[in-house]
């Protein structure tokens, strides 16, 4: 795997009002690494891929792609949805949804149309979505339309990919499909991934590290070092208990008076090095 930084947030501070939602956050991110980001409602996933898409200027810090300032819509970063609308009579093809990563702002001079197709087919294949390349939008399934969401964003040949809870509405077959697509594409291309997603189990096997914000503040591990008592309570800023349980982590958290279960994470693996949270905790 190529160790390269592809993605460098320095000092990263956001406010709205005088709310902080990011306070200070230092991340690195490599070539061919998996960055699984998460965190409850409101903790500020999404402004933080806003900032690195260059959508959303920061109070104070930079975000460095490939060494360089971001932009807004660099062609160094793909962007992949939630999800979009598409009735079932869209009158697009799923060749044409992909297409759509080509004819928008991003590519000042169109492609010659056979350079153009190329580039989609190879998207296509990319996703092993050939088969479908030709389908309506509108009658495919969820995990078939995130594929061609994908493809789109592969068009510009991008070095990191930013998903938005990309799993949001798929069963749980597609959306273990779906990363399992993303770690291959991630692995192949060496492409650096950050995937927002609520539900932390279909990544476990795919994420290299996780990403947990929370009150501002951030710490990156992989999930035995930051899925931990001591990381979450001092992220949190009160006590959080994780359980492990077999081979599965239960993450609860509350006051004296009430508990309440945050997360339940399935299949992670106990037994590795306890981290400390001064070594993950950051921001
Ligand atoms: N443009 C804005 N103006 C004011 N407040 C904002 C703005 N954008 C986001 N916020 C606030 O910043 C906080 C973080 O929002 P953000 O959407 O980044 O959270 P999130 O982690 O993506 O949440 P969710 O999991 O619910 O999607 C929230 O309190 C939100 O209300």
């Amino acid at each position: 795997m190529n160790e390269q930084s592809i993605l460098q947030l320095k000092q990263l501070t956001v406010r709205f009002g005088d709310k902080t939602v990011l306070d200070n956050i230092d991340i690195e991110i490599k070539s061919g690494e998996f960055v699984g980001v998460i965190g409850q409602n409101g903790a500020g996933k999404t402004t933080l891929l806003r900032v690195i898409l260059g959508l959303l200027k920061p109070n104070d810090g930079e975000v460095l792609v490939d060494g360089t300032v971001t932009r807004k819509m660099s062609r160094l970063i793909g962007y992949v949805p939630q999800k979009i609308h598409l009735d079932l009579d869209t009158p697009l093809r799923g060749r044409d949804l992909v297409g759509l990563g080509l004819d928008g702002h991003r590519w000042g001079v169109p492609l010659p149309s056979r350079a153009r197709r190329d580039r989609i087919d190879e998207a296509l294949a990319a996703v092993d979505a050939v088969h479908f390349g030709e389908a309506p939008v509108g009658k495919l399934s969820g995990g078939e339309q995130q594929r061609l969401l994908i493809a789109q964003a592969l068009l510009t040949n991008p070095r990191i990919l930013l998903l938005d809870e990309p799993l949001s509405n798929l069963d749980i077959r597609s959306a273990y499909e779906v990363v399992r697509l993303v770690s291959r594409l991630s692995r192949e291309q060496g492409l650096a991934v950050m995937f927002v997603a609520h539900d932390m189990n279909p990544l476990l096997s795919a994420m290299d590290k996780v990403l947990y914000l929370a009150n501002g503040r951030s710490a990156m591990g992989t999930v035995e070092e930051v899925i931990q008592t001591p990381v979450l309570s001092a992220l949190y800023g009160y006590h959080v208990e994780v359980l492990r349980i077999q081979n599965r982590i239960l993450v609860v958290g509350g006051t004296d008076e009430s508990s309440e279960m945050m997360d339940f994470v399935e299949g992670a693996h106990c037994d590795r090095k306890e981290a400390t949270h001064q070594d993950v905790v950051g921001g």
